[in-house]
């Protein structure tokens, strides 16, 4: 765990999936050009909530979702669980990698190579075309694996790693090829977690994230989840099923959806969901880094279910 100070008086205490030269330091970086703050690097998204939740730190960014491989596990799992956490931001970060090692290796001469999970399947294609018997080493983060090399790397039981140019560059390692990643556009998001109590402003350019937990398994029950949505006119950005861990076939669902909990339709929303799942796991509403506004869809804005809750009191208080 290392920590890096940004800024002056009483500094917000951000954690981080490290060590440095992560995508996800990318990602604090670009919230800290704004915000300021102090940085902490931890080993895994686990400890670094872990960290969170002890109140180590006021916030944590972790890796959500990437545009190539899709969700991060670990870090959905660890939301889904153990004491509430909400999201209070996002940032989009565009992911190149460079295959890296110690001076000496050639791209010849390796056979096996370390880097993250989500990594390792970005660049699948390339390695297929250019290292296709290398063997590869999970390392908990791109950044880590080019740590391991950097003092020879033989006990890591890797030659060369998958990084970023920046943690190549920190570990004085040498680039073997760049731009390796199959999809040049490829984006991870990460979200900036923290504890309850924190609900950022309501902009008309928001999103919301939920974990839902079915009542039970029957036909159509997915689809009563979903329709709470599609009647309130609800765009959703994300859904992703993930083992509830405690019985084969049991899952939950996790969701990012356009809106904030104060819009009207998003309000509505929750309630029929509260109403139909066993939990319904609120994990915060927060700005959309694009900026791009909800479009709201006919009948569903907040006046429109302002007054029709005004009729319906009508008939209630005659
Ligand atoms: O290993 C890193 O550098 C990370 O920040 C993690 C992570 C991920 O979890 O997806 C982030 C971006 C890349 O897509 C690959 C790995």
């Amino acid at each position: 765990m290392t920590t890096t100070s940004t800024a002056s008086a009483r500094a917000t205490r951000y954690g981080y999936l490290g060590p440095e030269g992560t995508f996800t330091q990318m990602a604090l970086l670009a919230w800290a050009e704004s915000h300021g703050g102090e940085q902490t690097a931890y080993g895994s998204v686990d400890s670094a909530l872990e960290a969170l939740r002890l109140g180590e730190i006021d916030a944590a960014m972790v890796p959500i979702e990437n545009s190539v491989e899709g969700g991060v596990s670990a870090t959905l799992d660890a939301l889904a669980s153990g004491d509430p956490l909400v999201v209070i931001g996002e940032v989009n970060v565009p992911i190149t990698f460079v295959l890296a090692a110690p001076a000496g290796v050639a791209l010849a001469d390796v056979r096996s190579v370390g880097t993250h999970s989500h990594a390792w399947a970005q660049v699948r294609g390339w390695m297929d075309a250019n290292l296709p018997r290398a063997a590869y080493i999970p390392t908990l983060s791109t950044a880590a694996a080019a740590a391991g090399l950097a003092d020879g790397g033989v006990e890591q039981g890797y030659d060369a790693a998958v990084c970023a140019p920046i943690a190549a560059a920190n570990h004085g390692l040498e680039v073997l090829a760049e731009n390796i990643g199959d999809r040049s556009e490829a984006v991870t998001r990460f979200v900036l977690v923290a504890r309850p109590g924190t609900l950022p402003e309501r902009t008309g350019a928001d999103k919301t994230t939920v974990m839902l937990f079915q009542r039970d398994d029957r036909a159509g029950g997915l689809l009563e989840l979903l329709e709470q949505f599609a009647v309130r006119g609800i765009n959703m950005t994300r859904l992703e099923s993930r083992p509830t861990k405690d019985s084969l076939g049991s899952y939950c669902f996790s969701i990012d959806f356009e809106g904030h909990v104060l819009d009207e339709r998003v309000g509505e929303a929750l309630m029929g969901l509260k109403r139909v799942c066993a939990e319904v796991r609120f994990l915060g509403s927060y700005p959309r880094e694009d900026g791009a506004p909800v479009e709201v869809a006919q009948h569903t804005s907040d006046a429109d279910f302002g007054s029709a809750r005004e009729w319906l009191r009508s008939l209630r208080r005659p």
